[in-house]
């Protein structure tokens, strides 16, 4: 796209967000720089894309019928999902019946949407280096897939799920019936199915976002950013930073795997590509067809963040990786289970140098949800994670 409209009249240039967590609030916050009229879409109100965007729609994503409808009525020129609980096969239909322009393209939504697409793909498809996996509709179906194929220590996941939800390790026999249970009742969107995968023995953990733009001659660009390396406690991150150092080679196949991934998927827009890394080896672990929560440091470490790539590489603008500083982000989680939370602290935290803060305004706390983050840069990425780290323990969220 190269003309805009004014937002709010007929001539509006206008995106949809299925999703309106924090990923999608920055996304939104990017396309509204640019002029761009922004519909925010979620399961619940007040979600925190809604809050800036121009229009909130809650529907349940989930349902079919219901997002086909609200696609059909609002007529956005773009449809970006943002979260793991899409009924994908409603945006393949109205693709395919040129209804919709979906995001990077409705196949990646879907085989993203669900573990067993995009391992399917990745695996047996490209050939590329995965953790050992089975996919199980039955208990008993995990114990035979763990005992004959997949071994101990393992990771059970439902195959709809996304921050860690429903994940959990197995170590022996006797976890087997906990972690189905948990994968049954934790994930998403209920779905009896999981996957089972043997455990990496990984060094490090990196996301490599991944920009597939348009170039000036009119033809598709892959570029990469800094690799951003993450911890992550119960399968849900709790700090990222950028750069990862990585040795060359690791880099260099970090990058082929993810050029593989992208390649196939097609589409415009940010990618964050998840591998495992262990000395040169590396492993592909999933994607998301969208910005990545660990790329939020993004939003201090880059010249453009993730979220600004986004809207870019999505609109058919130019883009630039750069980073313009080793940085960080750690994660504040709401601690209590409870409404309308208040935050104490926050004037402690961005006093220590160098910081900044994202409050996500979510209208619900639980104790595991991830209400906020604290960024910070800094010479080295080390340096930047302390900072975060300190910025964020200084926050601390209470009942009202
Ligand atoms: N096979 C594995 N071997 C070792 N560690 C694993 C494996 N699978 C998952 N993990 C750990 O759990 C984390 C979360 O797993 P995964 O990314 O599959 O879950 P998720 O629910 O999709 O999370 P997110 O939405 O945050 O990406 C990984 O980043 C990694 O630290
Ligand atoms: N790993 C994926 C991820 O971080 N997704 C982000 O979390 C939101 C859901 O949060 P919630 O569960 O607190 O509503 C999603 O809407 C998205 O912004
Ligand atoms: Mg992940």
């Amino acid at each position: 796209m190269s003309i805009f409209g004014t937002p709010l009249s007929p001539s509006a240039t206008r995106v949809m967000l299925l999703g309106s967590g924090e990923l999608g609030k920055e996304v939104i916050i990017a396309l509204q720089r640019l002029g761009v009229e922004t519909i925010a879409v979620d399961r619940y109100d007040h979600a925190p894309g809604q809050q800036v965007a121009h229009h909130a729609r809650r529907i349940a994503m989930s349902d079919a019928e219901q997002l086909k409808a609200l696609i059909l009525s609002e007529k956005p020129d773009l449809v970006v999902p943002e979260i793991e609980a899409i009924a994908t096969q409603a945006l393949e239909e109205l693709e395919a019946a040129g209804a919709a322009r979906v995001i990077p393209t409705a196949r990646a939504a879907r085989l993203t949407m669900d573990r067993e697409g995009i391992r399917r793909l990745a695996a047996e498809t490209l050939g590329l280096p995965t953790s050992p996996y089975r996919f199980c509709d039955t208990l008993q179906e995990l114990r035979a897939a763990i005992e004959q194929h997949v071994g101990y220590p393992c990771v059970v996941k439902p195959v709809m799920s996304s921050s860690g939800k429903g994940q959990s390790r197995v170590d022996g026999p006797d976890d087997i019936q906990l972690a189905w249970d948990h994968a049954m009742t934790g994930g998403r969107v209920s779905h009896g199915r999981v996957i089972v995968e043997g455990f990496v023995d990984f060094d490090y953990e990196i996301t490599l976002l991944t920009v597939r733009s348009r170039a000036a001659d009119g033809g598709i660009e892959t570029q990469f950013c800094e690799p951003i390396g993450h911890k992550q406690v119960d399968g849900d991150y709790v700090e990222s930073w950028q750069p990862q150092a990585m040795r060359p080679a690791a880099l260099e196949k970090a990058r082929q795997v993810a050029r593989a991934v992208t390649d196939n998927l097609g589409g415009q827009g940010v990618f964050g590509v998840e591998l495992f890394v262990k000395g040169d080896e590396v492993w592909f672990s999933e994607v998301s067809p969208r910005p990545h929560d660990t790329g939020m440091v993004t939003m201090i470490s880059q010249w453009q963040s993730q979220f600004e790539l986004h809207a870019r590489a999505i609109l058919g603008l130019p883009v630039s990786t750069a980073l313009k500083s080793p940085g960080a982000s750690a994660v504040i989680y709401g601690g209590v289970d409870a409404q309308d939370i208040v935050y104490e602290g926050v004037a402690e935290a961005l006093r220590v140098p160098q910081t900044d803060l994202r409050l996500f305004g979510k209208p619900e706390s639980y104790v595991k949800r991830r209400m906020g983050v604290a960024l910070a840069h800094d010479h080295s990425a080390d340096a930047a994670r302390a900072r975060a780290r300190e910025a964020a323990g200084k926050l601390r969220p209470r009942l009202p």
